[in-house]
């Protein structure tokens, strides 16, 4: 592992490091924001995953979350939205490919080979930072648009794993929405019973862990109607009983000047549950 970035930031440090990833089978880089606390001992993490197009860099230059990391004393882990490099499968489009991976475990081909972001956010990149850095196991996930998606569906599916969860504009049904489609029909094929493991509206009516889930979603979002559509886990989260509080914000859009407005609110409701 090799820091390629490293720079003071609200008394902390926000750094860069770049390392072998044994589950994609390539060279991957992640962010890491380390808050003045981890100074005198361990501390929890949240781990963020980006949208469509996005890598490492989006969140760390863009959402402004270091204040509030260092002010609650937790670090941030972004890994990037794919595998990388030039033995990687790509396609021409922004949805599908690299900066699109989607955090699923790819079967089909050309994908199958690089493409297992699920197990990479799940548990090797975890377990590498939980080794190397002064940080907890207390662990906490939020993302944004496919990430957000991936927050959710990591979150539902690995009960004990994470505290707490939240999103900003998630893609909160997959399986119905284009962009989901078309990622879903190209790394898992056509069988709808592997789509629904990826897909956090069917997640949520058997979820055994109920973790709160706290949605902010701009109300001037470009993708609302089409790619998002919360209110599709709202109804099926109220069906089985499980905390969505979906929070629909007028005029925002779906940029990061959305997500630096919110980032705040969203980590002190991650240090609540991290810290309690
Ligand atoms: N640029 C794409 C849309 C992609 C997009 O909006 N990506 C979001 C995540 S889904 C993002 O975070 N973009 C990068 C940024 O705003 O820094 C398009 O051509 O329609």
């Amino acid at each position: 592992m090799e820091r390629i970035e490293h720079r003071a930031c609200f008394g902390g440090w926000q750094d860069v490091y770049r390392h072998r990833s044994a589950v994609l089978g390539c060279d991957m880089s992640f962010a890491i924001y380390l808050p003045p606390q981890a100074q005198d001992g361990p501390v929890p993490v949240l781990y963020w995953l980006s949208g469509l197009t996005c890598s490492e860099q989006n969140f760390i230059t863009k959402a402004g979350a270091q204040r509030y990391a260092a002010e609650h004393g937790i670090a941030i882990v972004c890994p990037d939205t794919s595998p990388r490099g030039d033995g990687v499968a790509d396609a021409d489009g922004y949805d599908l490919g690299k900066g699109a991976g989607f955090y699923v475990n790819a079967t089909q081909a050309p994908w199958a080979a690089h493409y297992r972001m699920f197990d990479y956010v799940a548990d090797e990149l975890p377990a590498l930072v939980e080794a190397q850095f002064p940080v907890s196991d207390a662990r906490a996930i939020s993302g944004h648009s496919m990430g957000g998606h991936g927050a959710l569906v990591l979150a539902l599916s690995k009960p004990g794993r994470y505290r707490s969860v939240s999103a900003f504009a998630p893609i909160v049904a997959p399986s119905l929405v284009p962009w989901g489609q078309k990622a879903f029909a190209a790394y898992l094929g056509d069988d709808r019973a592997a789509w629904a493991q990826y897909d956090a509206s069917a997640l949520i009516t058997a979820a055994v862990e109920k973790l709160p889930v706290l949605i902010d979603q701009g109300e001037a979002d470009e993708f609302l109607e089409v790619e998002l559509q919360p209110w599709r886990l709202k109804d099926a989260a109220d069906a089985a009983g499980h905390p969505v509080y979906l929070r629909m914000q007028p005029g925002y859009d779906h940029s990061y000047y959305f997500i630096a407005s919110f980032i705040g609110e969203h980590i002190a409701h991650h240090a609540a549950a991290l810290k309690a």
